[in-house]
């Protein structure tokens, strides 16, 4: 007889990791062992991405060579690019990366092998691609020209680049690529432990990447973070307190909020807070910050809840030009990085994942023929 399932597996550890670890009494959040804080403003991506998926910060010499690699990666292979124009004109975003990365690993070199050296290859080209397939999709459906790359900027600066047009002002960049540092890995979340559950079967790689993308996609983790946009934006500015006690007296939740690990402030909150307000205040209309701020204190006076990564995530994003419906996909640009090396560690030390159920259904059914049921 099984034990009485934990729902929603709360408190259950399920994996054992040396990627990333977190203090959800204290607030902490470290990336092999370097606080989030030490790392947000001062690590680039690029660097964060080789932390996770090599288990070292870079020297120069390594950073080099991994951005060369990353810089040589960016194409998307023949079968994801045939398939885009079709893709981007009926799938959502988050729909259509599930799709192209799917029709990437069909053309991966490395397709059949989950080898160490094979899996920082895949993992390299699947976080190089990424932002590309991201851009990619934006400029199909919009129709717009879509810039070259410019092989002297990295990750953050050319993802803003592709995706508003213009050559992104450096504080613009050093904003977005501290956003991308502050997403790349968060312990057992849900979609990292989806990608640990399809590569425990020595599945390979990239399907681990589809489980995670779907999983991601979802409204209850990094969906939210369009939906607090969405929020925002269907909120009367004046109406914010009203309309947020309205909502939670109802019994709705309000997205960005809460967190199934953090009993306090969500570390990465705390920095995104701030660059949403100082890209507000450099916009010269801090509606949206102010209305953020707002709900924020009417979430916590009337349920104790904080906001999470998502919440200002989505004000940052905005103030930085990103399209809201491309939120989601900015986060899996980020959180490729964590995926892959969770990928690497569950291959390197693997054993299928298949936890037990609490049977609750009917016993001792009579089978009866088609014609007497
Ligand atoms: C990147 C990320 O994934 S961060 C999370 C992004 N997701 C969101 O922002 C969606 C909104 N938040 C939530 O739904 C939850 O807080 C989660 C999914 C993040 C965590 O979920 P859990 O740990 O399972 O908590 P659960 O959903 O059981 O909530 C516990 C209680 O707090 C309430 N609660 C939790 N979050 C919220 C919220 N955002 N708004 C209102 N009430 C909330 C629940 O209604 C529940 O109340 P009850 O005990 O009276 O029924
Ligand atoms: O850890 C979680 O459950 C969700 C989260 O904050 C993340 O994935 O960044």
């Amino acid at each position: 007889m099984a034990d009485k399932p934990t729902k929603g597996l709360a408190d259950v550890v399920a994996a054992s990791t040396a990627i990333s670890d977190i203090d959800g009494q204290a607030g902490r959040l470290f990336y092999r062992g370097y606080d989030i804080h030490d790392l947000a403003g001062r690590t680039t991506f690029e660097e964060t991405a080789h932390l996770l998926q090599y288990g070292r910060l870079p020297n120069a010499g390594e950073l080099a060579a991994y951005g060369a690699e990353l810089a040589g990666s960016r194409s998307l292979g023949e079968l994801a690019e045939s398939c885009l124009p079709r893709v981007a004109g009926r799938q959502s975003p988050m729909e259509a990366l599930r799709t192209l990365v799917s029709l990437a690993g069909g053309d991966d070199p490395d397709k059949d092998s989950n080898a160490p050296e094979a899996n920082l290859r895949k993992a390299a080209r699947l976080t190089a691609r990424q932002p590309v397939l991201v851009a990619r999709y934006h400029a199909e459906r919009t129709g717009a020209d879509l810039p070259e790359p410019d092989p002297e900027l990295g990750i953050a600066a050319n993802f803003l680049l592709q995706i508003t047009g213009r050559v992104p002002d450096r504080r613009a960049v050093e904003i977005f690529d501290t956003c991308l540092v502050l997403h790349a890995d968060h312990t057992m979340n849900a979609s990292t432990f989806a990608a640990r559950v399809c590569a425990a079967t020595l599945s390979d790689m990239h399907s681990a990447i589809v489980a995670a993308i779907g999983t991601l996609k979802g409204p209850l983790h990094g969906g939210a973070n369009e939906q607090v946009m969405r929020t925002l934006q269907a909120l009367d500015p004046s109406g914010v307190a009203r309309a947020v006690r309205e909502r939670l007296a109802a019994g709705e939740k309000i997205m960005g909020f809460g967190h199934r690990v953090y009993k306090t402030e969500d570390p990465r909150a705390t920095h995104l807070r701030r660059m949403s307000r100082e890209l507000a205040e450099a916009s010269g209309d801090d509606t949206l910050y102010r209305m953020s701020k707002e709900m924020e204190e009417v979430v916590f006076e009337t349920k104790g809840l904080y906001p999470n990564v998502d919440f200002y995530a989505a004000t940052v994003y905005h103030y930085l030009g990103i399209p809201t419906d491309l939120f989601t996909p900015v986060f899996s640009v980020s959180r490729m990085s964590g995926w892959t090396a969770h990928v690497i560690e569950q291959h390197s030390d693997n054993r299928l994942i298949r936890p037990d159920s609490e049977y609750v259904g009917e016993r001792d059914q009579k089978w009866k023929p088609i014609g007497e049921r």
